[in-house]
């Protein structure tokens, strides 16, 4: 049975964001307790991180101008870094240093806002666009220690703007040049990665479909007096094609081998992160990781994810190429598995399982 605290009307739960409960100094309150020690965490120094750092540079350029070894060395970096971690550090996609702070400016910027400037954007408790927290969960799940702003991007008649904040005054027009480079890094990475599984370099692309979604979660982590027992996000695969995140502190965890590893801080990187649809479409091969985000009790966090999904209603399943006797079918024909993947979700579970053959 659900514990009394979080049996508390979702209005009341969600009404206080967490924000508003650090500048109050208060301790966190039962709903939001999820921990009682500090599990297993790598304590490496950034240096010594393990997570793949690959230079897409060479992708950029016509392959008249780069020597052949140099495209398959990346494509093959790209395939055991998504095969084994399912995520790597991506420098050299194009996208400049200035959009990149850009972006983490107005990012802080709408955070810092008092808080009736931010509730002009508020979501109500069951809606998923819009400012606040993810929909109450369900059966007695902790809540995360952050507030978020979730957004519909692409296609642009899926857009909301009564959501889109007006302050600060640069913050849509940044979120669009931002999500245009999104989209062209997107294309970029679909590509190399059927090119590294040695595939139609369309294939992707065509499963995304030509009303592919991008979808933009502006992620604000507030400090915790005792990060020890809440978490910025509680752990979970995420339910799209695959998801692209910038971040401006460390905070971030990938599980492996039943370890947690920190993706580092690096302000020119962008951390490319397989999703549910991208383990069904390469038929298992690339690795949808588990992932979470810890508090600190000193520092604050902004990340901004971009959510790349394939189009409403299209049906989605394991490339035939990488299908054979060896290698079964594992998933079947899907289509909106983000919905089933959100339901899922809510209760703390994965949803993959839902997608086997
Ligand atoms: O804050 C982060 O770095 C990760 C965010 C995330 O996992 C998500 O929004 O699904
Ligand atoms: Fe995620």
């Amino acid at each position: 049975m659900a514990e009394a605290s979080v049996d508390l009307p979702a209005e009341i739960l969600l009404s206080k964001r967490v924000q508003e409960m650090v500048l109050d100094k208060k301790e966190p309150p039962a709903p939001y307790k999820c921990r009682d020690d500090a599990d297993s965490e790598d304590d490496d120094p950034i240096s010594m991180s393990p997570i793949p750092l690959i230079d897409l540079g060479c992708l950029l350029l016509s392959t008249s101008e780069v020597p052949a070894q140099e495209i398959v060395e990346v494509l093959e970096k790209i395939n055991a870094a998504l095969s084994s971690w399912g995520c790597f550090q991506a420098i050299g996609h194009g996208i400049s240093n200035l959009l990149l702070d850009k972006v983490r400016q107005i990012s802080r910027e709408f955070f810092a806002q008092p808080m009736e400037e931010k509730k002009k954007y508020a979501k109500t408790v069951v809606d998923f666009e819009g400012y606040g927290a993810d929909p109450v969960p369900e059966e007695g799940q902790s809540l995360d220690w952050s507030d978020r702003l979730f957004l519909n991007v692409q296609p642009e008649d899926q857009r909301n703007y009564k959501f889109w904040p007006m302050t600060p005054e640069s913050f849509r027009d940044v979120l669009l040049e931002y999500t245009d480079e999104m989209k062209r890094v997107t294309e970029l990475i679909s590509r190399a990665m059927a090119k590294s599984l040695n595939l139609d370099e369309n294939c992707f692309l065509k499963q995304f479909g030509e009303r592919s979604q991008l979808q933009a979660r502006f992620n604000y982590y507030s400090p915790c007096k005792r990060p020890d027992l809440v978490l910025g996000l509680k752990p979970h695969s995420d339910g799209s094609g695959y998801t692209i995140i910038m971040q401006d502190e460390v905070g971030l965890q990938v599980l492996k081998d039943d370890k947690w590893y920190k993706i580092p801080k690096n302000p020119h990187a962008l951390l490319v992160l397989m999703a549910d649809q991208m383990e069904i479409m390469t038929n298992g091969i690339f690795k949808s990781p588990v992932h979470r985000v810890l508090s600190n009790s000193e520092r604050d966090r902004i990340s901004v994810a971009v959510f790349y999904t394939p189009e409403v209603g299209k049906e989605i399943g394991p490339e035939d190429g990488l299908v054979n006797e060896r290698t079964p079918k594992l998933f079947k024909m899907v289509k909106d598995y983000a919905d089933t993947h959100f339901g899922y979700y809510q209760r703390g579970m994965r949803a993959l399982h839902t997608a086997q053959a």
